[in-house]
């Protein structure tokens, strides 16, 4: 996949002192949707800030669809928007004409009908000739997306795009930059939720303490890393695993009612029949057996906590 952005070499050093990124590469392909993943503070706004020119970078170098942002700073503009984590918009103007204002921001000529379908995607269509103040805060969250997109941008940021958003809206939001997507446009999300990143994104990176720790697809991600977890429930609770189980990794769990046992999915043997048996041995009984695999909030956790 050929890549719409390229990141070499970045670092930013803040003026404190502080190393917010400490030489980030990545290339990003067009047409994917990209999830940066890490925690609180671990440089994920400094980045994309660098990208859209709002943070000068330290060192190193980004082209977005072949255009150098710094050298060529407008033409790498034209081709990107963003929607940044706080709602940024006159209130008192309306949902039409904050997106058409938009657009001749980026100097390009009116067009209406784009404009239209825009907001016939987001379903704002029957609210453009609302004040941003009479809108609910869902809406105001896609009438800022409508704004990145009103210049038809290549590229889309959404910096932490369902923060503080309920689980309904979330799964909207989700389902738009599906559509988003499946139109051309190339996505990279930030995101503290986990889940979002596993449910939408084809690559996940993760970023902690200003360096990337790892790129990769998200399914095999899932697959390298992919514990899967068999869950015991216990006909009996227990107060201690007994010293004849030493041999497989157990944790008891729910006040000695279940006993959970971790095990590599990929590993040749999983090791289940043989402790099945042993329990069998004890004479330890269960009434109900339930297996899953590990989540991306799982790996995420294992990946941050190593370093
Ligand atoms: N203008 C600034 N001056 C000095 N330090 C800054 C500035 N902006 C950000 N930082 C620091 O840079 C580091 C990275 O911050 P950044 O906002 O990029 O992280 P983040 O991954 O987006 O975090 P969050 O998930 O909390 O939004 C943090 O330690 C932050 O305090």
């Amino acid at each position: 996949m050929p890549s719409i952005l390229s990141i070499a070499g970045v670092e930013k050093h803040y003026r404190s002192g502080l190393t917010a990124l400490g030489g980030i590469d990545l290339e990003v392909g067009r047409g994917e949707i990209f999830a940066l993943l890490g925690p609180n503070g671990a440089g994920k706004t400094t980045l994309i800030s660098i990208i859209c020119g709002t943070v000068t970078m330290t060192s190193g170098s980004v082209t977005v669809s072949g255009h150098d942002i710094v050298k060529d700073f407008r033409a790498a503009r034209a081709t990107i928007g963003l929607v940044p984590q706080e709602i940024a918009i006159d209130i008192f103007s309306t949902v039409w004409n904050t997106v058409r204002f938009s657009r001749g921001l980026f100097g390009r000529p009116p067009d209406p009908a784009y404009i239209e379908e825009l907001l016939r995607d987001l379903s704002l269509w029957e609210k453009r000739d609302s004040r941003i103040i009479e809108l609910s805060g869902g809406m105001k969250r896609r009438v800022m997306i409508a704004k990145a997109l009103s210049h038809e941008p290549e590229l889309l940021f959404l910096d932490e795009p369902t923060a503080g958003v309920d689980v309904n809206l979330r799964r909207d939001m989700w389902a738009l930059v599906r559509k988003l997507r499946d139109k051309g446009v190339t996505i990279v999300l930030t995101t503290h939720y986990i889940e979002e990143a596993e449910e939408m994104a084809d690559r996940v990176g993760v970023i902690d303490r200003g360096r990337i720790l790892l790129v990769e697809d998200t399914a095999a991600l899932m697959k390298k890393f992919g514990k899967r977890r068999l869950k015991l429930t216990l006909q009996h609770p227990m107060t201690a695993i007994p010293a004849e189980l030493a041999d497989w990794p157990l944790e008891l769990q729910a006040e000695g009612h279940q006993l959970l046992y971790t095990f590599d999915a990929n590993a040749e043997s999983t090791g289940i029949p043989g402790l099945l048996r042993r329990l069998g041995e004890l004479g330890i009984d269960f009434k109900d057996l339930d297996s899953e695999r590990s989540s991306l909030e799982d790996i995420f956790i294992r990946l941050v906590e190593r370093t």
